[in-house]
């Protein structure tokens, strides 16, 4: 018997749309980091993993692809 934490932890992903300059990445990097980050423009996208971890609870992987908002859909 295994605890929560020696599991094979769960993954989700995290799509993070909006438009150019609206603070997408900032609001990612405050989250990953609990600071405000000087960003530049998104070009393509990002990718971080956040994880939550903590004794005898779950451990989740969470993947948020960061767009860029200049997306050009036609
Ligand atoms: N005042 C204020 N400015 C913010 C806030 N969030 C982000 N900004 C600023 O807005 C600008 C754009 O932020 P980003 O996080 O790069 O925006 P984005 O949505 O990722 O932009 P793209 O990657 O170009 O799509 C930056 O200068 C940030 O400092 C906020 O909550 N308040
Ligand atoms: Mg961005």
């Amino acid at each position: 018997m295994g605890s929560h934490s020696s599991k094979v932890p769960l993954e989700t992903q995290i799509l993070i749309l909006g438009l150019d300059g609206s603070g997408k990445s900032t609001l990612l990097y405050k989250l990953k980091y609990n600071e405000a980050v000087v960003t530049v423009p998104t070009v393509g996208f990002n990718v971080e993993m956040l994880e939550t971890k903590e004794k005898d609870s779950w451990h989740i992987l969470f993947f948020f692809f960061d767009t860029t908002g200049a997306l050009c859909l036609y």
